[in-house]
């Protein structure tokens, strides 16, 4: 398993943050020293799918997008960026979105919006997340083997559908399923968060859309989905997901997220010498002034908000938002005083 490597900075260990990225020599400002390359998984949310371009995740304020593709349930900017897509996701992917395009207009009524509820419940804790995944699996394999459980739509019946996370799932299913390497190389030395489910019912929303994908995905993919592969996704984003925003930088309007491995090494600092800039669908990431050799290169988590909060209130809302107690030397200078 392997960070990034660069001719600018190293991936070490950093005392009370993980992992981060230092300066391996100077860098002058305005340097640019990464490309996030395109993400290994992302959902843009369901009410922003007719907005926002599938393949460039470009974003016409709030207008309905020229090129639509009913069949996939998507929508481009341009006819290249629907080839693009098409391209990028093959034939067998561009098979598997139908399905899930079908799967969610079959079950329109069950379809709840997750993202708009608050958590119900208690934060499920590891016993009750294992126990749940390993009855979804389970109920997987029985229908595979076509032991009792069914395939096709009418598994699952009655079930409530949850398309923003079957779409996450599909898109990282996807990648694991094109870069076998990059997944094992990439996705799986990401920081993970093994309690990453918000309550109960969130979790059942988790495993029940992993079950229903399996119930539907073409052969050629359904063999090697597995519920490893849909927790992983889960458990990295809530550690490392960047939000696909309407401004590149940090818009208004918060239309999905994406996992970038090469790009989560970065930690947060509420001064940060890092700026990140959306270019389509990577990120780019310059120095915003210089940094000495040693340094630690850090983004900010807070859209710039930091500017403005005090320290209490920076830390407060990284750990509701990131569950982490911020530890950069600003917090730390500003806490002892
Ligand atoms: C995107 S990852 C950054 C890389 C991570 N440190 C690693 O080892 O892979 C975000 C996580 O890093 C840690 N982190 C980032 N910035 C931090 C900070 N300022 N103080 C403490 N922990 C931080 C937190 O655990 C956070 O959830």
């Amino acid at each position: 398993m392997s960070p990034p490597e660069s001719e600018w900075f190293k991936v070490q260990t950093i005392p009370n943050a993980g992992r981060g990225v230092l300066a391996s020599k100077r860098i002058p400002a305005g340097t640019l020293i990464l490309n996030s390359q395109p993400a290994a998984a992302h959902v843009i949310f369901r009410q922003y799918r007719k907005e926002v371009c599938a393949f460039c995740f470009a974003y016409d304020r709030g207008r309905t997008l020229a090129v639509r593709e009913n069949e996939v349930g998507k929508v481009f900017c341009s006819v290249e960026c629907q080839a693009q897509w098409v391209l990028d996701q093959g034939d067998v992917g561009v098979a598997a979105w139908r399905e899930l395009q079908r799967y969610v207009m079959l079950k329109r009524k069950f379809v709840l919006d997750f993202a708009g509820l608050a958590p119900v419940g208690a934060k499920p804790g590891l016993d009750v997340i294992r126990a749940t995944w390993r009855d979804a699996e389970a109920r997987r394999r029985a229908a595979m083997e076509g032991k009792g459980g069914k395939r096709g739509p009418k598994a699952n019946a009655n079930q409530s559908v949850d398309p923003d996370i079957l779409g996450l799932f599909l898109s990282g299913l996807l990648y694991h399923a094109k870069y076998p390497d990059k997944w094992r190389d990439e996705v799986l030395c990401l920081a993970m968060d093994e309690e990453p489910y918000k309550s109960l019912t969130d979790l059942e929303a988790h495993s029940n859309a992993f079950a229903q994908l399996a119930s539907i995905l073409p052969a050629e993919l359904s063999t090697s989905l597995n519920d490893n592969v849909c927790q992983v996704l889960t458990q990295a984003g809530s550690h490392n997901a960047f939000g696909i925003r309407s401004g590149s930088e940090d818009g208004e309007e918060y239309m999905g997220y994406s996992l970038y491995p090469a790009a989560s090494y970065f930690n947060h600092s509420c001064s940060p010498n890092i700026v990140k800039k959306r270019v389509g669908r990577e990120w780019e990431f310059s120095s915003a002034r210089d940094i000495e050799v040693g340094e630690e290169c850090c983004i900010t988590y807070l859209g710039g908000d930091e500017k403005d909060l005090t320290v209490d209130e920076r830390r407060t809302r990284l750990s509701d938002v990131w569950g982490f107690k911020c530890m950069c030397t600003r917090c730390s200078t500003e806490a002892s005083r």
